[in-house]
């Protein structure tokens, strides 16, 4: 066991999808993975190791946040051995190109946590990115199951209720997609520790617009995403 999760060596893939919400990891399990076995209820944070398409996969929550995320990263990949880490999130849209349910893939993350100007000093703004080659291979996965992925830079945010609405305005002028809270220390613990990281989302609500889906549809439905993330983690 770890400090936070319950699992024994071994029973953690070298495979993980990393969802928020720990219920939609019991979704995915339950949904794709078979033999699934819940390896973790600490703190309700739900873990599962099981197999798609014949290689197992493991799916953690990660809690909100880049505090809670990095702590589930940071075990997963020094604990457990983990390898390679796929976040699936929701998220909301910040251009009006973007609809509800699209499915983003992040380039590279931005953000207002201070986690890395502690790390760097304040002396760089470090640019945390997507692996390389997890990110090909989830172009070519999309196109393969006929989904349209925007691939582009998002914002990762400490806060989910922003009392700076204009600065997502500026940040859409700057090509940024949409927002989340987890993506830019997921990938900066893969880079600092050796793993590969991807974040894949759906949009979940539409800053511009105004729409939202519901929590039992953030934690149940986004299919698309989840398939794409699972093709990509075997490949
Ligand atoms: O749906 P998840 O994966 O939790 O992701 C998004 O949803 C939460 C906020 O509602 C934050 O964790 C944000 O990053
Ligand atoms: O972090 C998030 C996730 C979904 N929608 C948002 O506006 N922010």
């Amino acid at each position: 066991m770890s400090t936070h999760i319950g699992a024994k060596p071994g029973e953690i893939a070298e495979r993980v999808l990393m969802p928020g919400d720990p219920l939609r990891a019991k979704w995915i399990a339950e949904t794709y993975l078979e033999g699934a076995e819940c390896y973790s209820t600490v703190r309700g944070m739900l873990g599962f190791t099981g197999r798609w398409k014949g290689v197992d996969v493991s799916v953690q929550g990660s809690g909100m946040g880049m505090p809670s995320a990095s702590i589930y990263a940071h075990e997963l990949v020094n604990e457990y051995g983990v390898k390679t880490l796929i976040r699936v999130g929701s998220c909301g849209a910040l251009r009006e190109d973007l609809q509800l349910r699209d499915v983003i893939a992040a380039i590279g993350s931005s953000t207002d946590s201070n986690m890395n100007r502690m790390r760097f000093d304040g002396l760089i703004d470090y640019a945390p990115v997507a692996d390389f080659g997890l990110l090909r291979t989830a172009v070519e996965v999309a196109e393969r199951q006929g989904v349209t992925m925007h691939v582009g830079p998002i914002l990762a945010a400490d806060a989910f209720y922003t009392d700076r609405p204009d600065l997502y305005d500026t940040l859409a002028d700057y090509g940024v997609l949409a927002v989340e809270m987890e993506s830019a220390a997921l990938y900066t613990i893969a880079a600092r520790f050796k793993a590969r990281a991807l974040t894949v989302l759906t949009v979940s609500d539409h800053i511009k617009t105004g729409e939202k889906t519901t929590s039992a549809e953030r934690e149940q439905t986004f299919s698309q995403m989840v398939e794409i993330a699972l093709d990509t983690i075997i490949a």
